[in-house]
């Protein structure tokens, strides 16, 4: 027996969850949702992508307010505190939560409040926070229940100086030295806020270089900025131990380096919602990090479940999820199914960086004749006049056919102007070609001139052979 039946039946509302159930109704399903939280958003509105790119945000004004010289005679007695960035990135939740919330009451879509476990492969149990129980039946369900911190046991969380990319949303005080552990996108992102907050950060990386998915090239600047605006970026460490005090907490590598600061920020890596679905008693099993197998139809080895978003690991992205829930209703509707791969980067650290296809290694290692055209922000009239002229677009073409294989940008807007590139690089055939930048009129002073300066310069570098 059930309480409830649905054509679909969707667990988790974040963006895998929320697209999916939009497109189930707007394709004619009958569509429920399980959220185990009280608001909507899911963990990117609440925890992940809007709050870090709001505190991101507010730093960045105020550096801008207090680099700019227009404003250099107005004397700010009051020290910019975490608490204060903090409570000025906070204002854009409430918004958010407003427009998930329009989005499921403007579709009809029912939310049961709650946790999902599976009681059988069509069949979850929901227990709301008061203990209430419903019984939810679908034909089809999907499992869209996110990621969390990945929080080894030798390190304390308990203790007041230990933070997560979850608890530091609630950090009180504005420590002067921080150890951000970690140095994945999270890792950098943070880095980039608290050492624009004016803190002393050390930025502890697993490898040896900074995001090595990026280009070379790419992954260097960001090195050289994070370092010149005051971050220790240490690589090819790991940790041996953590101590923790009253004044501070004190970090022990294996390399032997003692490393003190007044708080640390664990950003080691992600764990899959999974342990409260009950995946046992389907016969479905996740690995090591709480993620769960699919096929490129987000099918998982249970024929009516799937599973799309941070739940199912790589890309792990907002943007990513979105796609990705849109996708497993073209899967269940037997319509053709786009498996979301080549998302673009776009990593908020300061500066920030975006890319899209392939580096310059990948190209060398694959032995594909290229050449690159590369244009420095700091040559734009439209980055002079902002003053955010630290930055460079790099195009990598084909030498023979002059296909545009790959774009790599650092520097203010770099995750809007990588959408330029990709638009033509998406295009089939013959029109993907660098030659439609050297050869287009665009809007002047903007960022799109960087498209036209690196064009040229790529084209003329393979004129002259
Ligand atoms: C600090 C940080 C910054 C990030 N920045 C970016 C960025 O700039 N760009 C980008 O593209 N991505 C970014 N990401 C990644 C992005 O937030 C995630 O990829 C995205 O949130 C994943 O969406 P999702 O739908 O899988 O789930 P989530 O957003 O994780 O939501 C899952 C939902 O499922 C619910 N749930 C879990 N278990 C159950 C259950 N048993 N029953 C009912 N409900 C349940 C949870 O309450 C939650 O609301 C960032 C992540 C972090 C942590
Ligand atoms: N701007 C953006 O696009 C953005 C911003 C922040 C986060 N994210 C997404 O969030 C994800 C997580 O970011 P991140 O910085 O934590 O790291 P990451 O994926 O780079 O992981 C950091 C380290 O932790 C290890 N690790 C990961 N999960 C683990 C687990 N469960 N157990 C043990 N070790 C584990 C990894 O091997 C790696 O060495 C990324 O995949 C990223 O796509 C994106």
């Amino acid at each position: 027996m059930s309480d409830f039946e649905y054509d679909l039946l969707v667990i988790g509302a974040g963006p895998a969850g929320e697209s999916a159930a939009m497109a189930g109704v707007k394709n004619g399903l009958r569509v429920g949702v399980v959220e185990a939280h009280n608001m909507l958003g899911g963990n990117c509105a609440h925890r992940g992508t809007i709050p870090s790119k709001a505190l991101r945000n507010a730093v960045k004004q105020a550096i801008a307010y207090h680099s700019h010289p227009l404003f250099r005679h107005i004397h700010d007695s009051q020290p910019l505190t975490y608490p204060r960035i903090l409570e000025a990135a906070s204002q854009v939740i409430p918004k958010q939560v407003e427009l998930h919330t329009e989005y499921f009451t403007r579709n009809r879509i029912r939310v049961h409040e709650g946790v999902a476990s599976f009681l059988a492969k069509d069949k979850v149990e929901v227990i709301d926070s008061q203990g209430a129980r419903d019984v939810v039946a679908a034909k089809d369900i999907l499992i869209a229940t996110g990621s969390r911190p990945y929080r080894p046991t030798d390190i304390d969380f308990d203790h007041p100086r230990v933070y997560d990319s979850d608890t530091i949303l609630e950090m009180k005080h504005t420590p002067r030295t921080l150890i951000v552990f970690g140095a994945g996108v999270i890792g950098c992102e943070y880095a980039s806020i608290f050492s624009g907050l004016g803190l002393k950060v050390d930025l502890i990386n697993g490898r040896e270089r900074l995001l090595s998915f990026l280009d070379d090239e790419i992954s260097d600047a960001l090195s050289y900025h994070l370092r010149n605006n005051g971050v220790m970026v240490r690589h090819s460490e790991s940790h041996d131990r953590l101590e923790c005090d009253d004044h501070g907490v004190t970090l022990y590598l294996k390399s032997g380096k003692r490393i003190r600061a007044d708080a640390l920020l664990w950003c080691n890596g992600r764990t899959g919602n999974t342990d409260s679905l009950n995946l046992e008693k389907i016969g479905l099993a996740a690995n090591h990090r709480g993620q769960i197998k699919v096929d490129k139809a987000y099918r998982t080895e249970i024929e009516n479940i799937y599973a799309a978003g941070d739940v199912i690991g790589w890309p792990s992205l907002a943007s990513a999820s979105f796609d990705q829930g849109r996708s497993v209703v073209a899967a269940i509707q037997n319509r053709e199914v786009r498996f979301v791969e080549n998302a673009p980067t776009g990593i908020y650290t300061i500066p920030e960086i975006s890319s899209v296809g392939r580096t310059e290694s990948e190209l060398t290692a694959a032995q594909i004749p290229y050449e690159v055209g590369r244009a420095f922000f700091k040559d734009t009239a439209r980055a002079q006049i902002s003053g955010e002229d630290v930055g460079m677009l790099k195009i990598l073409f084909h030498v023979d056919t002059h296909e545009i294989l790959g774009i790599h940008c650092f520097g203010a807007e770099a995750s809007e102007i990588v959408h330029i590139g990709q638009a033509i690089m998406q295009q089939p055939g013959e029109a993907n070609n660098i030659s439609y930048f050297a050869t287009s009129t665009f809007n002047y002073p903007t960022m799109a001139e960087a498209y036209r300066v690196a064009a040229l310069n790529g084209l003329n570098r393979v004129n002259r052979r």
